[in-house]
């Protein structure tokens, strides 16, 4: 019997490595993950080990190409968590940890860089970005002033997906959506701005090669192939950046349709057929994964990541061992708006809705009478406040969408869900592969660049509506009353975070 063809797709995320082969009509043949840390060695920051990636990644593709008997890849599509920063020497070394999407202490390097371009209208017109902290741009400024031995090393700086390229084929490449969002990348005309690259002090040779999203980069090296099992030169395609992936994935790649993902990060996204000008660069706006498409969002930094912050902070206390399943039922057994208490996501500073390098958490609202259920209630609440302050932006540039799309991590669990719709006042669909994020969309990717699909629209016709969700109409009332409540957290708290920020550089013995 002839082996049926399947398609492999990557997803590097922020907490979690996810490996899975689809088969022609997009149904999941295998799937691995493997977790890592996060590594906060300071407030606002925020590094990655690319070797810990690679270890994932290798054993992931272990794991499902070991489950592929009578199946033949036909591609490997990668996707991965964006702005992350890998230096590399002329040996290709990884010169110092990966600086993350999620990492602040470059923001006044940002600041320099719209300076030294003429402000931010001429950036805007140079890349159709700002430089926003937490981009890639201003770590390259931040490691020539602090790193300069470090920087003077640097040969080629890749995204994090790119370096799992770079491990599998020797080549270093990324994608349009992916390049995006370094900030030093011509949106409009989908190509590196040379005049940035200057600014930060690059050259065109050390940035990688960039291609569309289901262009093939590469065939897998030898040595690699038998690692898996695989045939050695199986081409490898570009891929996307994440956040643009987990859109593709959800099936959201024409105007009309917005989708939400709950991931460490959260993400409000569209498509459009046209670049959009991003008049005060609150939104992203970057390539689409197909030549023909470009992708406008708003992303929080602090969704499932703040979630996942309480249950390693609590875990300890509760015997080492407490479950996400665990705290979103103490969540659900509180009552909706958890008693008046409110939180303030802010815990990795935000980007959007507020740009907000010095932003903090905070729970606000505290009595005598709440405990650790509505405090688990209350981050919840506020993740998702903070998610329809993106959609508020969303409608203000004319993007709105009576019904969102939703994926991610946290989409696994029923209550995060019925929250979403609530709090948005919105029903919400989740569709087949959702709950498999990114790395469905990088599969279907690879399926284009192994000519299964003609294009990207027909690669999304295998994506089908599983459920939805409509707002409970009492919830989504209270909700709309709180909204506007939690809207003046940010402004009130404004100044007093950045002197707490500069409170916390003071370092004194325990
Ligand atoms: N079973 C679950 N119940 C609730 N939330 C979950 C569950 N599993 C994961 N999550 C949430 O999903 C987040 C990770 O989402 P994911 O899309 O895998 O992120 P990433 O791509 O950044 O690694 C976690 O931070 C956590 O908040
Ligand atoms: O910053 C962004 C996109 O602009 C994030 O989407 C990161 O790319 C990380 O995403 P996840 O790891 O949460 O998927």
């Amino acid at each position: 019997m002839s082996s049926r063809p399947c398609f492999i797709g990557v997803d590097l995320g922020t907490s979690t490595c996810k490996t899975l082969a689809l088969d022609a009509e997009g149904g999941v043949v295998a799937r691995a993950s493997i977790d890592y840390p996060l590594v906060t060695p300071r407030p606002g920051w925020a590094e990655q080990d690319p070797q810990l990636w690679w270890q994932a990644t290798v054993e992931t593709m272990r794991q499902v190409t070991a489950r592929l008997e009578g199946w033949q890849v036909q591609a490997i599509g990668l996707t991965g968590q964006m702005h992350g920063l890998v230096p590399l020497d002329a040996e290709d070394g990884v010169i110092r940890p990966a600086m993350l999407w999620c990492d602040q202490r470059a923001a006044p390097q940002c600041e320099t860089i719209t300076e030294r371009v003429g402000g931010l209208d001429a950036l805007l017109a140079l890349s159709n970005n700002r430089m926003l902290p937490g981009f890639t741009g201003g770590k390259f400024l931040w490691m020539a002033e602090q790193e300069p031995d470090a920087f003077a090393r640097l040969r080629c700086f890749l995204n994090p997906k790119d370096y799992l390229r770079l491990r599998m084929t020797g080549v270093h490449a990324t994608d349009v959506s992916d390049a995006s969002g370094t900030g030093l990348f011509d949106v409009r005309r989908r190509r590196w701005s040379p005049e940035l690259l200057a600014v930060v002090g690059l050259g065109q040779a050390q940035a990688p090669a960039v291609f569309e999203s289901s262009e093939v980069t590469a065939g897998l090296s030898t040595e690699v192939a038998r690692l898996w099992g695989l045939p050695a030169g199986l081409p490898v395609v570009a891929g996307g950046g994440d956040a643009v992936m987990q859109t593709t994935s959800q099936g959201v790649v024409r105007p009309g349709s917005i989708g939400v993902t709950i991931g460490t990060a959260g993400i409000v996204g569209g498509a459009a057929y046209a670049c959009p000008d991003n008049r005060d660069g609150l939104l992203q706006v970057s390539c689409g994964n197909a030549p023909d498409r470009w992708h406008v969002m708003g992303v929080s930094l602090n969704a499932g990541g703040s979630f996942q912050w309480l249950k390693e902070t609590l875990a300890p206390l509760a015997g080492g061992d407490l479950s996400f399943d665990r705290l979103a039922a103490l969540a659900e057994s509180t009552p909706a708006g958890a008693e008046g208490l409110l939180f303030l996501p802010y815990l990795m500073g935000e980007r959007c809705p507020d740009i907000a390098a010095d932003g903090r958490g905070a729970w606000i609202g505290l009595t005598r009478a709440h405990g650790i259920g509505h405090m688990s209630r209350a981050v919840m609440e506020g993740v998702l406040f903070n998610m329809r302050a993106i959609l508020d932006l969303f409608a203000r540039s004319g993007l709105d969408c009576e019904r969102l799309r939703a994926s991610g991590g946290a989409t696994a669990s029923p209550l995060w869900l019925q929250l979403l719709a609530d709090v948005t006042g919105r029903p919400v669909a989740t569709v087949s592969g959702a709950s498999e994020g990114g790395a469905f969309g990088a599969a279907l990717l690879a399926g284009i660049g192994a000519g299964r699909w003609a294009s990207l629209d027909e690669a999304v016709g295998v994506v089908a509506q599983t459920r939805q969700i409509e707002p409970d109409p009492a919830r989504a009332d209270l909700y709309d009353a709180m909204h506007p409540v939690y809207k003046t957290l940010y402004p009130a708290m404004e100044a007093t975070f950045g002197k707490i920020a500069a409170l916390a550089d003071r370092k004194v013995r325990p």
